[in-house]
């Protein structure tokens, strides 16, 4: 082994750092006299200057010195570490040695230095500390070996405090000159927390006692040595070995004996410790002379032996010198501060501790084996490197699955949102449209309302129209009766009564226009809505219909759904809305028809009863037949009286479900809601008026309105047609239990009224009576609705039908029902031989009417070809009014081939007698009282014209039909002329 390296001169780094003022100094009333003037300079102020000393008085008062860095009372552990050791640290890896080592009279802060308390430590720890750091960092490369020793110098002893048991230790010097101490106890570690363990414990073993001017005075001087031996890890066949030793010296601190006041074993323990720092201060005078004659004696005491290389050989040294400020360590301090001063000019001859160590080849088999173990070492640490990059990777995977995961939870969350956005976007919608829907029914019915008044004005004025060219054709007539030719051409020249329309008429027909006009925009927009709302209900059921796909979460399933019923039912909300509105509105306009209708009734009234009482008053003769006619004006108007009350009972029994609605849209209304006053007993308008009310409770779509040409047109203005509300089956058995109920009570009330009819009124005539079997013919031929028996008011077999269960039951459309009752049978049944006419007759309707009680309840299939559609009998032609929407011209054509206006109609027993009984099946009771008027107004006018001649085949007018309510609009039965056809023609317009 060779020493190959190169040496240089480096200068003694000298520091000096001035502890605070101490307590004790400080009540002893000492002025700081040393102060830090910059990073390098200090001040040292002479405490004691006499100005009276002349000797003295040209000497400065201040002494002031300089060094390579200067510390005072501010300065911290960690900065004073800094700017003296660290640097030496990576010379110690190179391989130079270093010393540092604390100088000063005791109590001025060396140990505090370097060794420091636990909140602040010293320049051990932190030197230790930075070296191991230093030492890891470059461990893959290089291959250190780290020796640690603590000894005290005490009394010029060597005592090791790792091992205090193995007695004082002798210093020896190697073959090179390199001092040694003997039989030291060195630990090999680069465990910073061991060596720290390792120093407290040796700084236990330290020797410290309490003097007067310090209490923890340390008697000794600690040495702290650290040999740090680096080789690189590549083997070779030379290698280079670099070897650096670092000493870390807490010298004891000079001392006087009058300021320690040490006694005995201290003022010995004092004498070693000057005695050894006066070696030192010698030697470091000696080295310091800069003329370099002098001769260094270090084997005064076993520190300058310990630290003859620090001093004066291969080392960086660093000396931090320790001052007290206080002016009573005045002097103490300027000696220090000279020792310091002189220190700097130290000059040392550092060089790297390098040895180049050539091998044998015997040792090749070592090298060899070292290397093996190398590269075991080395293929152990990529092993483990690689296994550590596997399981970082396996982390990262985790690592990135975790996050796809949470990116997808985060995008369906998102996708959710959406998803829900639009739902509730397209619920919104369907919403506003409803709104928007309803908002426009409600115009359209509006409108419907004032078309009507206005279409009431046009009526009424034809009306007038007519009863004044019938009037004038009247007087016409009677004045060409009584005049001769001549008198007939001056009187033809008398003009026809002015037909202008007046100012209100032409504002209605305006009216009428601009409102149709009105009502055409309205149905545009609605079809626009409607067909938006269309193509929204499938947008949210498409969205629907991803929600089970989309939806990862029972939670999200299930917070959806509830979002799709609270929607579904807000829009079923806003449907129940719309409802009651139409419903609302056409109520408001039966009403108004009822209204316009009783006006009519009451009108009829009171010309019948006026003209009774005028035939009563003059003692006219009255034909019997007429009689019979007012007989039977006079029941029926008992019987309305019932009627109204039982009506009122009837009409809480109306159908709910859809199939009765149906039933009784299609057909007549069942018995359980109607029977017994609007089929049998009321007018045909009437009749009308109530079948209409009735279909007020059936759902606006067109399928509801099937059976009523009046109300048909409301199809085509119903909003969108929501499924109706359905009704369970419990809810229905009871609905129809309750209609039973009160069905039976109207049945037994109208049984006990006939009852009371048959004892009032005179038997059934003999049917070898001519003209009572004409009477009991025409009674036969004619429709039993209504139509009183003159035949001694015998209790109908239909009347007392009427309580029958089997007509019961038909209310609720599960069985045959009453329905036939009022319209007659076109086929008559042959009679047998032992029933009379009548009971063939009675019986045949029987079976008729459970026919039709089948085609009320939809159960036979050829239901429509039966005579009830054929007859129509609750087709109103007598207040126009109904017809509240749409056109209604081609509404009426059919609806009065079935039932034509009372002004063509005969009564049965004058055709009879005319032998020209073919309209039987036209009659009806609602035109009873029309037709009797009728009579008694031409018997009254011309007796001869009491009997009538068949009604010419001609289509009848509108204008005509509106007339049959009015009393002044009846007139003998004529051939339409030109003024009629104009009536068809403006009634059509209208
Ligand atoms: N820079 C400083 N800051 C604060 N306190 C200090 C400082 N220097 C010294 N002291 C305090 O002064 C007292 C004496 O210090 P220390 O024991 O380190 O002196 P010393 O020079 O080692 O004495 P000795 O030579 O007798 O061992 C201690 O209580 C120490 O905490």
């Amino acid at each position: 082994m060779k020493d190959t390296g190169e040496s240089k001169d480096q200068q003694l780094t000298v520091a000096l750092r001035i502890r605070p003022l101490s307590d004790a100094e400080q009540e002893e009333g000492s002025t700081i006299v040393a102060h830090r003037v910059d990073d390098q300079m200090i001040v040292l102020m002479d405490p004691m200057e006499d100005p009276d000393d002349i000797l003295r008085a040209n000497r400065s008062r201040e002494k002031t010195y300089l060094f390579d860095v200067a510390f005072d009372f501010s300065a911290s552990q960690e900065e004073v570490y800094r700017a003296t050791t660290k640097p030496l640290i990576e010379g110690l890896i190179s391989g130079y040695n270093a010393t540092v080592f604390a100088y000063g009279p005791t109590g001025c802060g060396k140990t505090y230095t370097m060794l420091g308390t636990d909140k602040e430590p010293g320049i051990y720890v932190r030197t230790l500390n930075d070296l191991f750091h230093a030492i890891e960092e470059t461990s893959d490369d290089m291959l250190y070996s780290v020796s640690m020793s603590y000894l005290e110098i005490y009394n010029e002893m060597i005592r090791d405090l790792l091992n205090p048991s193995s007695g004082f230790l002798d210093l020896r010097e190697d073959s090179k000159g390199v001092i040694q101490v003997a039989g030291i106890t060195e630990v090999s570690t680069i465990n910073a927390q061991e060596i720290m363990e390792l120093l407290v414990k040796g700084n236990k073993q330290r020797t410290q006692e309490p003097t007067a001017a310090n209490q923890t005075s340390s008697r000794s001087h600690a040495v702290l040595q650290v040999a740090v031996k680096q080789q690189s890890r590549s083997r070779d066949v030379s290698q280079e070995v670099r070897f650096a030793r670092l000493f870390m010296i807490d010298l004891a601190g000079s001392e006087r004996a009058a300021q320690t006041q040490n006694r005995g074993q201290r003022l010995k323990e004092g004498a070693h410790i000057n005695r050894s720092l006066l070696a030192l201060g010698n030697c470091i005078n000696a080295l310091s002379d800069k003329n370099g004659n002098k001769y260094v004696n270090y084997r005064d005491s076993k520190l300058t032996r310990l630290l003859k290389d620090s001093l004066g050989g291969n080392s960086r040294t660093v000396m931090i010198a320790h001052i007290s400020p206080a002016s009573t360590a005045f002097e103490e301090s300027r000696n220090t501060l000279t020792y310091a001063d002189r220190a700097k000019s130290i000059r040392t001859r550092v060089k790297k501790n390098l040895m180049n160590v050539s091998y044998h080849i015997a040792q090749y088999t070592n090298i060899i084996s070292d290397l093996r173990c190398e590269i075991e070492r080395l293929k152990k640490k990529i092993a483990e490197q690689s296994s550590r990059q596997l399981s970082s990777e396996r982390a990262d995977i985790r690592n990135v699955q975790a996050e796809v995961q949470a990116h997808a939870g985060l995008q369906s969350r998102a996708d959710m949102e959406q998803l829900r956005e639009q739902l509730l976007h397209a619920f919104r919608q369907q919403m506003d449209i409803r709104k928007s829907l309803m908002e426009l029914e409600n115009s359209n019915m509006e409108i419907q309302i004032d078309k009507s008044k206005h279409l009431l004005i046009i009526t009424d004025w034809e009306q007038e129209r007519s009863r004044r060219r019938s009037k004038w054709r009247a007087e016409r007539r009677k004045e060409s009766v009584k005049k001769d030719e001549s008198e007939k051409d001056s009187d033809s020249t008398e003009s026809p009564p002015d037909t202008t329309e007046t100012q209100d008429v032409l504002l209605a027909r305006e009216n009428l226009t601009f409102l149709a006009a009105e009502q055409k925009k309205i149905q545009k927009q609605k079809n626009l809505l409607e067909h938006q709302f269309v193509e929204l209900r499938d947008q949210a059921r498409r969205l629907e219909e991803l929600l089970p796909r989309r939806v990862s979460s029972e939670e999200q399933r299930e917070v959806l759904g509830l979002l799709c019923k609270v929607h579904e039912l807000e829009i079923e909300n806003a449907e129940m809305q719309s409802h009651a509105l139409l419903k609302d509105n056409v109520i408001r306009q039966k009403n108004f028809v009822v209204q316009r209708f009783e006006q009519y009734s009451h009108l009829c009234d009171e010309i019948i009863q006026q003209q009774r009482q005028f035939i009563d008053d003059h003692s006219l003769p009255v034909p019997p037949y007429l009689q019979e006619l007012y007989d039977m004006y006079m029941r029926e108007l008992d019987d309305r009286k019932l009627d109204r009350v039982m009506t009122r009972t009837a009409f809480a029994t109306c159908p709910t479900t859809t199939e009765d609605r149906r039933g009784c849209a299609d057909t007549p209304c069942p018995p359980s809601c109607l029977n017994l006053s609007c089929k049998k007993l009321l007018p045909e308008s009437s009749i009308d008026l109530r079948c209409n009310a009735h279909s007020m409770f059936q759902p606006l779509s067109g399928r509801g309105f099937r059976g009523s040409p009046h109300v048909r047109p409301m199809k085509t203005s119903s909003v969108m047609t929501p499924p109706p509300i359905h009704i369970n089956g419990k809810e229905r058995q009871q609905i129809r239990k309750g209609g039973q109920s009160i069905a039976v009570k109207a049945a037994r009330r109208r049984s006990k009224a006939l009852e009371v009819d048959v004892l009032r009124l005179p038997h059934a005539p003999s049917p070898l009576d001519p003209k009572k079997q004409k009477s009991n013919l025409s009674l036969s031929e004619a429709p039993p609705r209504g139509f009183p028996t003159r035949c001694g008011r015998q209790p109908s077999p239909e009347l007392r039908h009427a309580t029958s269960d089997d007509n019961l039951s038909s209310s609720t459309g599960e069985g045959p029902g009453l329905q036939a009752t009022w319209t007659r049978p076109r086929n008559r049944q042959v009679p047998t031989k032992t029933q009379t006419p009548r009971e063939v007759d009675f019986e045949a309707r029987r079976k008729k009417r459970r026919s039709r009680s089948f085609e009320v309840t939809g159960q036979l299939p050829h239901a429509k070809t039966t005579t009830a559609q054929r007859f129509r009998p609750l087709d109103s032609t007598s207040d126009p009014h109904l017809h509240i929407n749409g056109p209604h011209a081609p509404m009426l054509r059919p609806h009065c081939r079935a039932a034509p206006p009372l002004t063509k109609v005969r009564p049965p027993h004058i055709t009879q007698q005319a032998g020209k009984l073919r309209t039987a099946e036209r009659w009806n009771s609602s035109g009873f009282h029309q037709t009797f008027f009728y009579f008694v107004c031409v018997f009254l006018l011309d007796p001869q014209a009491a009997t009538p001649s068949p009604p010419p085949a001609r289509r009848t007018t509108r204008s005509e039909e509106l007339s049959c309510g009015s009393p002044s609009s009846i007139s003998p039965p004529q051939a339409p002329g030109p003024s009629a056809r104009a009536d068809t023609e403006s009634g059509a317009a209208a």
